[in-house]
């Protein structure tokens, strides 16, 4: 028995309508049995709703069809992910949970990477893949899922960091200019209901910087962090990580910083990590976009104000690139810090591949401090940092996409 839930408030509105006039009846046709259909209330309900779902079914598969954005996936998910104890399932009987996406958000960033959209789809053909594909159970992707800690500054001297509830995320977990765009887009819902809204956002923060310092993780698989070479085609080991000391310090300002799991794309065409397709790799994995501007080094002994205006132009072109099927991660400098798609110069963009990932923004540095876990938004305390690790589903337990 399948549990139905959607979010009437994401996207541009029409959710319920489209759950009532194609989900419904394409289920009924399929004899798809029904156990509740829930139309969330508030930020929240979709986890409560899911969790109360998995706690009361004993038996049978775990089957939820989601009809929102990724907001509601991730609260889903992470409310199951950390549940700390079922009234009813036994802690010895892992979920395995089956989640069938109907694409009802904004920027549907699981969705269009998993059911890559062709310019030909009709439409409503194109949102009603998932059930079909669940329907038909051939090809499933396990999730993999991220794992965020926020740890606190210490209480006094002497006294460890405090960890606070963790938060799994399944599509993005981002801070810098990313985190700033999701935390002022959720300002414009109302005015843009569009993925537009995130191009005005971006405008908004496009000459801001971050400081602060990050350090990447090995993954468990190669025991090293590993950074993409466009010359070869290939990732390869970072100069600075090997297996006695797999750890790489990087340090800011910071212009984008941005993991992902699962997506290689946040929007339809918006293609920030085109890797995790184009290369994919089983494993507990996170692709990682970093953009630091002083890699040009045309801006060293400029005033601060003309540095952030003249970087601002090229961050802009990089952006641009992302949408031309992810070209951003072949774009170099030239000689004079122009931005150019060939040569030998210095790579614009640093595209790693890892097991995880710290960061510590700068105690002074505000929006530094902002964090965004599949849209969701939080704020690090001061003094504090952030750590997400990636972790891969099992074949017993964890979360699965017919696709
Ligand atoms: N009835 C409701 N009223 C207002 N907000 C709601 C309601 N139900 C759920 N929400 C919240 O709406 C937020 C956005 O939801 P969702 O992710 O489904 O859509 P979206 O943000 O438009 O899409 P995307 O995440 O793909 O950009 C979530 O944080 C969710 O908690």
């Amino acid at each position: 028995m399948a549990l139905v839930i959607y979010n009437p408030a994401g996207g541009d509105g029409t959710t319920k309508q489209f759950i009532e006039d194609r989900v419904l009846p394409l289920l009924k046709t399929n004899d798809v049995p029904i156990a509740k259909i829930v139309e969330t209330e508030y930020v929240g309900h979709a986890g409560v709703v899911a969790f109360e779902f998995v706690d009361s079914t004993i038996s049978g598969p775990l089957d939820i069809i989601i009809a929102s954005g990724d907001g509601t996936i991730h609260e889903i998910i992470s409310t199951i992910a950390l549940a700390p104890s079922y009234k009813n399932r036994s802690p010895s009987s892992p979920a395995q949970v089956n989640l069938v996406l109907v694409p009802c958000g904004t920027a549907n960033a699981l969705y269009s990477s998993l059911f890559l959209p062709k310019p030909d789809d009709d439409p409503v053909q194109y949102k009603l893949q998932g059930i079909h594909a669940f329907i038909k159970k051939t090809k499933r992707v396990l999730l993999t899922l991220a794992i965020t800690d926020i740890l606190t500054p210490p209480k006094g001297k002497g006294s460890a960091p405090v960890r606070e509830k963790p938060t799994v995320s399944a599509v993005v977990t981002s801070t810098a200019l990313h985190a700033s765009i999701l935390h002022d887009s959720e300002v414009l819902r109302a005015e843009i209901p569009s993925i537009e809204r995130f191009k005005v956002a971006a405008h908004q923060n496009i000459t801001r910087w971050y400081s602060g310092c990050a350090k990447l993780f090995p993954s468990k698989s190669t025991g090293v962090v590993e950074i993409w070479n466009p010359f070869d085609k290939e990732f390869v080991p970072h100069a600075e990580s090997d297996e006695d000391d797999p750890y790489v310090d990087i340090d800011g300002p910071f212009a984008y910083f941005l993991s992902t799991v699962n997506v290689d794309r946040l929007e339809p065409a918006f293609q920030i990590t085109p890797l995790v397709t184009a290369e994919p790799r089983t494993g507990a994995f996170l692709d990682i976009v970093v953009i630091r501007p002083y890699r040009d080094v045309s801006l060293g002994g400029l005033e601060a104000e003309e540095e952030r205006k003249r970087f601002a132009e090229k961050l802009g072109e990089v952006l641009r690139a992302v949408y031309q099927s992810g070209n951003h991660i072949n774009l170099r400098y030239d000689s004079a810090g122009k931005v150019v798609s060939e040569g030998e110069g210095e790579l614009v963009v640093e595209y790693f591949r890892c097991g995880g990932w710290e960061w510590i923004p700068d105690i002074e540095d505000e929006k530094a401090h902002l964090l965004c876990n599949d849209g969701h938004i939080s704020t690090i305390p001061k003094g504090g940092k952030v750590k997400t690790m990636a972790a891969a589903a099992s074949g017993e337990s964890g979360f699965i996409v017919y696709v």
